[in-house]
């Protein structure tokens, strides 16, 4: 009997975006990508629907996560959920966030009981999930509450940006840009460095990881002349994680971090902001940037953009960032399972 690695749980992420439609695309390249398998925790009739739409050829097989890897190679194994979705592309609506929900707790749910390998989600809208009573910024913060339900310890999850030209990590993630000083702890950048460190050598092979720390101010605050935050909170934080001997440097001026020298230098840029890390990640690789969470007990990767309404439906979306989550997602399991 030939043997299958555990196949990786995808969520669909909004029925009304783009996530089906990648999904069925990401399929259709699996040989030419030589993608690891995978199943869709969806909705069969509103793939068949999308794929009709789409003018595009995708066998269908409705399965349990068990049989989703020897299935893989012949048809799209797909796992049925309870909610049903209707085929509606650019029209999101707030009755399809249980079952927007309900893939993400399914496929966290069969990662931890050893059905999937890692989970991988399609895009979500936030503004349709908080109408729909959701009360988690992203993925990110709902995924780790789940993994907190699961083992009873607190994930503080990380959002890391991985393309082939940069690793960027934001600090603070989805909080309005005015509340980020506030919000930005000493505590919370040695955390996220620790994390970061740890988990760059767990899984994706670097050891001791050179992190650069970005400032908040324009200059890194020039010596505290343009702001105070970048020696008050950001130059201990960095000497804190030095003398942990983690190989960081910082606070460095955010606007000459970037260029492809800069880049040399290090292995991740640490962030203080959503934008100051997502700009540059997204600028330089959106098709091939992939949005990692890093802390939680299981693997977890999305492709970098988001539910692209105004596309959805027209067969224009490119299917490239999702088909380099599924491969991160398949090498960082294969490291881990090492
Ligand atoms: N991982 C996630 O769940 C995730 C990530 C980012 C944004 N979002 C959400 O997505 C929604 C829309 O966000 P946005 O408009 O800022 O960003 P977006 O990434 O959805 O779209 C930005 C632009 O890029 C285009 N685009 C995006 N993906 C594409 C693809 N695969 N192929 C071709 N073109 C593509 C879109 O058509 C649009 O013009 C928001 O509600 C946001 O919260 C979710
Ligand atoms: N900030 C992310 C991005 O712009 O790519 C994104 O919104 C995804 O967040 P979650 O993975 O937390 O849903």
């Amino acid at each position: 009997m030939t043997h299958h690695p555990l196949p990786l749980a995808l969520t669909v992420g909004d029925p009304a975006g783009i996530g089906p439609e990648i999904a069925l695309a990401a399929w259709l390249s699996r040989r030419q990508h030589a993608l690891p398998a995978f199943y869709l925790l969806g909705d069969a009739a509103l793939m068949a629907a999308r794929a009709k739409r789409l003018g595009m050829e995708v066998p269908l097989a409705e399965v349990e996560p068990g049989e989703a890897a020897p299935r893989f190679a012949e048809a799209l194994p797909i796992v049925p959920l309870a909610a049903k979705f209707h085929d509606d592309p650019r029209r999101p609506d707030v009755a399809n966030v249980p079952g927007i929900l309900e893939s993400i707790d399914r496929a966290v749910a069969d990662t931890f009981a050893g059905d999937a390998a890692a989970v991988v989600t399609c895009p979500i809208a936030k503004k349709v999930l908080y109408d729909g009573g959701f009360r988690f910024p992203g993925h990110t913060e709902y995924l780790a509450e789940l993994a907190k339900a699961r083992t009873g310890v607190e994930a503080r999850p990380v959002m890391m940006l991985a393309g082939p030209k940069l690793r960027a990590v934001p600090v603070t993630i989805h909080i309005p840009l005015a509340a980020v000083p506030r919000a930005l702890t000493t505590g919370d950048i040695v955390e996220t460095c620790e994390i970061v460190a740890a988990e760059l050598a767990r899984r994706f092979g670097i050891a001791g990881p050179r992190l650069a720390v970005a400032g908040l101010n324009p200059h890194a605050g020039e010596d505290g002349s343009i702001g105070r935050e970048d020696e008050e909170v950001v130059r201990p934080a960095v000497a804190a994680l030095r003398a942990a001997g983690i190989d960081a440097r910082g606070p460095l001026p955010a606007d000459t971090l970037f260029h492809g020298r800069a880049r040399e230098t290090y292995d991740a840029a640490i962030c203080m902001y959503h934008d100051q890390a997502l700009i540059p990640a997204k600028t330089l690789g959106f098709d091939d940037a992939v949005n990692v969470t890093l802390g939680l007990p299981f693997i977890r990767t999305s492709p970098d953009h988001g539910t692209a309404f105004d596309i959805a439906g027209k067969g224009v979306a490119k299917p490239d960032s999702l088909v380099a989550a599924l491969k991160l997602a398949g090498d960082m399991a294969a490291r881990s399972a090492a």
